[in-house]
């Protein structure tokens, strides 16, 4: 099988590497010198680090080609970019199924990424979205890591995981595309949220209280789209949510973290390195989840944070001054 990966990051590179065990790979990103460095050094050391390509890996830096005689393409681009990509995928002709990894909101129209693919693709090939649990870092290691895989056809999930699954690296199935898709956009501003948290010294029951208050308001978002509320549950929600809001890879965390510690957005941005989803997502929730009529005290304040002045610590007190109320409401 020949699987074509487009987007070179941290994430698709890792993809590139673990599926290039089973299968040929190309491995595709829109910036030549960045290929050219790869095709060199045989490695994605901006993105990921010193590890090797093997020879099932090819770093092809004409889309067409990369293209070319795919049995599957998996985009890996940011959320921003996943539009033009199907568009780049239309434009050269190229029918092969499409699974996606992006986690967000797209800027401006807050459609998650398998909206864009409804627009773009409408029902004309099989898609899916691959997402859980998963640091770039980690799966580069070849640790184990468990995801899923979602697509309205079961019978095209089933394919298509089949041929990302192997080793240490488990794909489960699901049909709940939306569900899945909100669990992964969210819990990027929830880890915003646990690094402001946990950069004020807020403490262990904190983060806990926004992980799971996070889960709530993440579940009555997806669930008023259409998500089932047993996938909030999984994998793609409370396992991710947990990762995120935890771990030391987290991008969206560390900018919470340095928010916290009294950088600005602008400087965090400039340096970080890489796509940080949460940060548009949060305005981006903050639309739907206003014309949904959906409460999502975190990400409001989150969204204030990031984009209208609050401080971190304001927005901590807003939501301990919060009404007293119901758990389960
Ligand atoms: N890093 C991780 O551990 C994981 C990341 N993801 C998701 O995968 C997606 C990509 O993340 P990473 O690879 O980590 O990002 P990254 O920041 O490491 O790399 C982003 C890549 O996308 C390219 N890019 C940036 N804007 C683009 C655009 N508008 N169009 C096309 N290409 C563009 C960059 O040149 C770069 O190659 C994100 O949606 C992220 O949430 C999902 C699971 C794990
Ligand atoms: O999606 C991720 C892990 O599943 C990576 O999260 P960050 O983008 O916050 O690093």
């Amino acid at each position: 099988m020949k699987i074509s990966v487009l987007g070179a990051g941290a994430w698709g590179t890792a993809l590139a590497l673990q599926i290039s065990r089973q299968h040929q790979v190309s491995l595709w990103t829109r910036n030549q010198a960045h290929i050219m460095d790869m095709q060199v050094t045989r490695a994605n050391l901006q993105y990921l680090g010193d590890f090797t390509f093997g020879d099932q890996l090819v770093v092809e830096g004409d889309l067409g080609r990369a293209l070319e005689g795919a049995d599957l393409i998996v985009s890996v681009v940011p959320t921003n970019g996943f539009r033009n990509t199907l568009k780049d995928i239309k434009r050269l002709g190229s029918s092969a199924p499409v699974v996606w990894a992006s986690k967000g909101l797209e800027a401006a129209t807050a459609k998650l990424p398998h909206e864009v693919a409804q627009d773009e693709l409408g029902d004309s090939r099989h898609w899916g979205v691959l997402s859980g649990p998963s640091f770039a870092a980690e799966l580069v290691r070849g640790l184990p890591t468990a995801v899923t895989l979602a697509a309205n056809d079961a019978a095209f999930a089933a394919r298509a995981g089949a041929l990302l699954h192997g080793g240490n690296f488990r794909v489960y199935t699901s049909t709940d595309v939306t569900g899945v898709s909100v669990g992964g956009a969210l819990k990027n501003v929830l880890a915003i949220a646990a690094g402001i948290s946990d950069g004020m010294q807020c403490g262990n029951n904190a983060r806990a209280a926004l992980i799971t208050r996070g889960m709530a308001e993440i579940t009555r978002f997806g669930v008023a789209l259409g998500g089932i509320k047993d996938t909030f549950m999984g994998l793609t929600g409370a396992g991710d949510l947990i990762l995120t809001c935890t771990g030391q890879y987290s991008r969206n965390r560390e900018v919470g973290l340095r928010l916290a510690n009294g950088q600005t957005l602008q400087e965090i941005l400039k340096t970080l390195g890489h796509v940080a989803e949460g940060v548009h997502t949060a305005r981006e929730v903050m639309k739907r989840a206003h014309s949904l009529g959906v409460e999502m005290p975190i990400t409001q304040e989150v969204d204030q944070v990031l984009s209208h002045g609050r401080s971190p610590r304001q927005a901590m007190e807003n939501l301990l001054n919060r009404e007293q109320k119901s758990e389960s409401l």
